[in-house]
């Protein structure tokens, strides 16, 4: 690069050379550049980019015009190129949008929106248009009918890359079977070299989207994924912004733009989650940054001899005795009963003074003697010296804000602080006061770390110690508490739109304020109940567990994070489990490795929760996969192109807890599968000895085999459930009894269908008849070590068939 440098100030026209070589970037190398950014650096990658950014605006378009989903994607081949074709039943485009949306990059419907839709940029479409046309030469075919109209609208349409416009070659109506939708059509050059990410982001748009049909036809296969519910997902709305979320820059603009007065108005109209108290707190933590707080000392102690009355009464002429005393009676008493004061507080006291005695008294106190009192007061409580600090030692008269400043630092620092260094501090913070050009001792929070930075380096100098960054952090977290924010009125909204400084000030406040997080109604998150359903369609698993978690906000954007866990069955076995993103529905194919997600998944210990983790740390081994859905109204990406989940610790900490959910219910899936495995084992080799022993101990003692199943039930610690019956008159009286040998408590669903009426039934049970069998229904809990009995009586003859349901099959002996 040439240097100017050399030639600056010694010769004219330095701005003129530099604009020669200043000139616009035409759209097309802007693209070429950044197109790895895009999504389009390859192409195979550009056509699997080029289906989803067509394929999330069709499910966006037919979901916000309240459409269930029908989405037909074609990849044709013909010769370097390819066609893709992808159709949709959404609303359509109008005549007047249809190019720009296609032909010009950053437009869109989304960008400004607070709410959760996979679209956020404006660039995504007309990126995969430009693609197809710097890459094929051909124009973007595209056709859209717009719901009740007669006729669609076909469009031939080019970018013109030097003014990012869309030109249009061929403008048409034409007939289209589809009542309404859109279907665009692009030549590009690529490959099918990415067939597998193509596949997978159809499948897994099926899977989080299992209220859209999709059908993919490319030249090697064909897939059609039916509706799993017709149900839409539930509607979002847009909200307004969050104050922890906006910049500087965007809170001038809504300042020149809104129609409040105040501030108060203004947060309150403007922003979502502020009410009448919010913004008092708001305008208090802007008062504190922009006019600063003041201190609050301690009034005099009786024993300290500084007469206030006598103060306020040298400062009072002409009003008569009388009056005057009670005037300086009623400050002294009021300043007395404070625990500390500051000058805006004595202020208010003294005008409250001065009514009361006026009432009494008749005698009107007006501004300046009300000025001059406050003075005298504020005077002796600032200026007037302290006693001695040790009566043996000379008297040495401090101000009395030395002690103020010495209590307040003795309490904030480490008690190893030497107590003449304390002191030393004290004695230069209260100068740095005394020399403060505001005599009511306001100051802002970063003046008063100036104030304390000083005394601690002169401590640190005079004294040969250390003053460290904690203390006076400490020493400056303890004076500004007892300090107050100020009375004054917030500036008018109109002053402050000119004021970028003050808006700051105002933008700090909003983010320093506690403001309840953002609604979610903006937000559509999948819910565990259908991630469950999703990979129950998808992967052929023993076990499937789902997490949805509460909303949280990252700078001031609302995000829900789900997971869900797939396990066994016929997932692989070998390496490492699969994790599947998404983002607002949406599969995230690329950059696996560069998104938070999968750092997450690989920082958790997955060994604590039965999972194989080579090492401890990394992806788990074994047949399991890992779902993570980030929904929210600004999903942060790495990139434009959308691949991944940039690395923010509000939305990491969520991911882990959402993961951490799904991987509890994996843990004790795996425990009582191990724990299972064992019970059968014991179970076999005890099913194969004690028959034996019985049929021993039989023949020993000559008496006949005993019945086993009870003991088997104790020793293994099993729920047994036994019929006993016993002959009663005519008919019999059935006992069901659940004896619970396990250590855990058991509720057991138990159907017993018999072939004749049961008569008697004990409570807590009941019997249905159907085609001549009744179904006796009980479903008793029974604790550890504890039993249930059902009792019924019926017909000598009557047959049985008992079923058992909520116990494991291994855990359970039925002997009937
Ligand atoms: N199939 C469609 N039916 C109806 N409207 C559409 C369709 N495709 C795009 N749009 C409209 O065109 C706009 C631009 O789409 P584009 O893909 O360029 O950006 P986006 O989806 O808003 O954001 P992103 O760049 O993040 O994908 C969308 O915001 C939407 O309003």
């Amino acid at each position: 690069m040439t240097s100017f440098q050399s030639t600056l100030g010694e010769e004219s026209g330095i701005a003129e050379e530099l604009a020669e070589s200043q000139q616009a970037i035409s759209i097309a190398e802007f693209f070429e550049k950044n197109k790895h950014m895009l999504g389009f650096d390859s192409g195979a990658r550009g056509l699997v980019t080029a289906v989803k950014e067509a394929v999330d605006n069709a499910l966006d378009a037919a979901e916000e015009a309240g459409i269930l989903p029908d989405i037909y994607v074609e990849i044709q081949e013909s010769g370097d190129y390819y066609t893709l074709i992808v159709e949709d039943n959404g609303p359509g485009l109008t005549k007047e949008s249809l190019p720009k949306v296609f032909g010009k990059l950053l437009y869109g419907s989304r960008f400004h929106a607070r709410e959760q839709s996979r679209g956020q940029q404006g660039i995504g479409i007309s990126a995969a248009v430009l693609y197809s046309q710097l890459t094929s030469g051909k124009p973007a075919k595209i056709t859209s009918r717009t719901q009740g109209s007669s006729e669609a609208e076909y469009f031939e349409l080019i970018v013109d890359t030097d003014e990012n416009e869309p030109e249009i070659s061929v403008e048409e109506t034409t007939s289209w079977d589809r009542p309404h939708g859109t279907r665009i059509e692009l030549e590009m050059e690529g490959n099918m070299r990415a067939r597998q990410q193509l596949h997978d982001y159809v499948k897994h748009t099926a899977v989080v989207n299992p209220h859209a049909r999709l059908e993919l036809e490319e030249p090697n296969a064909h897939f059609k994924f039916e509706r799993g519910t017709d149900q839409l997902p539930e509607e979002t709305e847009e909200i307004r912004p969050h104050p922890h979320g906006v910049e500087l820059g965007t809170v001038i603009k809504m300042l020149s733009a809104t129609d409040s007065q105040t501030i108060s108005g203004f947060l309150q109209e403007e922003f979502t989650r502020v009410g009448k108290k919010t913004a008092d707190s708001v305008i208090d933590a802007f008062r504190d940054r922009h006019y600063g707080r003041e201190m609050r000392w301690t009034p005099p102690a009786a024993d300290e001899g500084i007469d206030l009355q006598a103060a306020v009464s040298d400062a009072t002429a002409n009003k008569g005795p009388d009056a005057t005393a009670a005037f300086a009676d009623a400050i002294a008493d009021a300043v007395a009963d404070r625990e500390r004061i500051a000058h805006h507080e004595l202020l208010a006291l003294v005008a409250e003074a001065a009514d009361d005695v006026a009432g009494e008294h008749g005698t009107v106190f007006g501004e300046t003697v009300r000025e001059n009192a406050a003075d005298a007061v504020w005077n002796a409580l600032t200026d007037a010296p302290e006693e001695a600090v040790d009566p043996d030692e000379d008297a040495v008269a401090e101000s009395r804000l030395v002690a103020d400043c010495y209590e307040l630092a003795d309490a904030a620092t480490s008690t190893r602080k030497d107590d003449d260094v304390i002191h030393g501090f004290a004695s230069r913070l209260a100068a740095k006061f005394e020399d403060e050009d505001d005599d009511r001792h306001r100051l802002t929070r970063r003046r008063l770390r100036e104030h304390v930075d000083r005394a601690a380096d002169l401590t640190e100098e005079y004294d040969e110690v250390s003053f460290g960054d904690t203390a006076r952090e400490n020493v400056t977290d303890a004076v500004w508490d007892v300090m107050v924010t100020v009375p004054d009125d917030p500036p008018l909204v109109r002053e402050l739109a000119g004021d970028r400084d003050a808006t700051s000030d105002l933008v700090d406040a909003m983010r320093a304020t506690d403001i309840m997080a953002p609604p979610t109604r903006c937000l559509s998150p999948i819910t565990d109940d259908l991630i469950r359903a999703g990979l129950e369609k998808e992967f052929d698993a023993d076990f499937y567990a789902a997490a949805t978690r509460d909303a949280e906000v990252h700078s001031g954007d609302p995000f829900i994070v789900e997971a869900g866990i797939a396990y066994g069955g016929e997932i692989p076995a070998e390496g490492g489990a699969d994790v599947l993103r998404f983002a607002n529905r949406v599969p995230l194919v690329y950059q696996r490795g560069a998104c938070a997600t999968t750092d997450v998944v690989k920082s958790i210990g997955w060994r604590n929760y039965g999972l194989d983790q080579p090492g401890g740390s990394g992806l788990p081994n074994g047949p399991a996969v890992i779902m993570v859905h980030v929904a929210s109204t600004n999903v942060p990406f790495t990139s434009e192109s959308k691949d991944a989940i940039a690395n923010v610790p509000a939305i990491e900490d969520e991911i882990e807890l959402a993961i951490r959910e799904a991987a509890r219910e994996l843990k004790s899936f795996l425990n009582k599968r191990r724990s299972m495995e064992k019970r059968r084992k014991k179970q076999n080799v005890l099913g194969k000895i004690l028959p034996e022993m019985a049929e021993k101990v039989a023949e020993v003692t000559d008496r006949e085999e005993p019945e086993i199943d009870d003991a088997v039930a104790r020793i293994m610690n099993n729920v047994l459930v036994e019929r006993r019956c016993e002959a009663n008159g005519d008919g019999q009286s059935v006992s069901l009894v659940v004896e619970n040998h396990s250590s855990t408590n058991e509720s057991l669903e138990i159907t017993d269908i018999v072939s004749a009426e049961p008569r008697n039934l004990s409570e807590g049970a009941t019997a249905v008849e159907m085609d001549g069998e009744w179904f006796v229904k009980w479903e008793p809990e029974v604790s550890s070590e504890d039993e249930a009995v059902l009792e019924y009586e019926i017909a000598d003859d009557a047959a049985f068939d008992l079923d058992v349901k909520g116990v494991e099959g291994a855990k359970l002996t039925v002997n009937q």
